[in-house]
């Protein structure tokens, strides 16, 4: 798949794939394209060659809410949440987004399993970082979805609260089977949590393998460290849950 945009190359052939209950890294350093490959993915930005699909289903050209309702959902650098709401607001606003419309009871499930554990009469403006990223982690898996595409979950947060939104991670990849791909400078978060990861550099795929092994590579540690990529690496694998291809074929 490859992306240019205001006449810039910004990815080139890029591929990968995430399973069902599989945790996929996504590394490289600033400016090496990862937030603009979930552009893509997620639907916000097209792609100018490649194809994207969801579950088996070519969503190449399936709009960013299209794609919701197939089973992707999406987390952003900020957490952003509605300042004028309270959290129950928040949830009955996200509870009536799509129909079906989702119950209470939905809500309350996605909460315990986000670890949100605030006064629902709050205003969401009054919740700290790691409290709105657990609100909008919460409204995205009322939805159960079936891929879940994190940009930076870790940003701003603490070590112990980094711990255990590693632990809501799991628990949502090992009982929910949800397919997670994570974009995270902390590699030894990644190293903890991830199975597989994918190094991005100037818009190319590096590197690709057990995060143990990518990061010892000497080639991904100029890249992201120096800032001197000397590898390309081709092709993508896998039995794909979420993936994304060269070409459209
Ligand atoms: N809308 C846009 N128009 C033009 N160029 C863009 C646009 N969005 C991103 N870019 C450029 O694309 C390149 C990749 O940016 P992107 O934000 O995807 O990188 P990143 O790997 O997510 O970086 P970071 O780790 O800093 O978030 C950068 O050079 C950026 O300036």
């Amino acid at each position: 798949m490859s992306l240019s945009l205001g006449g810039r190359s910004i990815l080139q052939d890029v591929s990968l794939a995430v399973g069902q209950g599989e945790i996929l890294g996504l590394v490289g350093p600033n400016g090496a394209g990862k937030t603009s490959l979930f552009e893509v993915l997620s639907g916000r930005y097209a792609a100018q060659a490649g194809r994207v699909s969801l579950a088996g289903r070519d969503v190449t050209s399936a709009s960013f809410p299209e794609r919701a309702r197939l089973g992707m959902a999406r987390t952003f650098q900020s957490p952003v949440v509605p300042a004028a709401l309270t959290v129950g607001e928040t949830f009955r606003a996200t509870r009536k987004a799509y129909r079906p419309y989702l119950s209470a009871h939905d809500a309350e499930w996605a909460a315990r399993l986000a670890h949100l554990d605030v006064d629902w009469e709050r205003p969401a403006g009054t919740l700290d970082t790691f409290d709105r990223r657990k609100l909008l982690l919460a409204c995205l898996i009322m939805r159960r979805p079936s891929v879940l595409l994190m940009d930076e979950p870790a940003s701003g947060l603490i070590n112990t609260e980094i711990d255990e939104l590693d632990m809501i991670i799991r628990r949502l990849v090992d009982e929910y089977e949800i397919g997670v791909i994570l974009i995270e400078h902390r590699l030894e978060l990644l190293s903890a949590i991830a199975d597989r990861v994918v190094v991005l550099d100037l818009g190319e795929v590096i590197a690709r393998g057990a995060p143990e092994e990518v990061f010892r590579d000497p080639r991904v540690h100029a890249a992201y460290f120096e800032g001197a990529p000397d590898a390309r690496e081709p092709h993508a694998r896998e039995t794909a849950w979420l993936s994304c291809s060269r070409s459209a074929g």
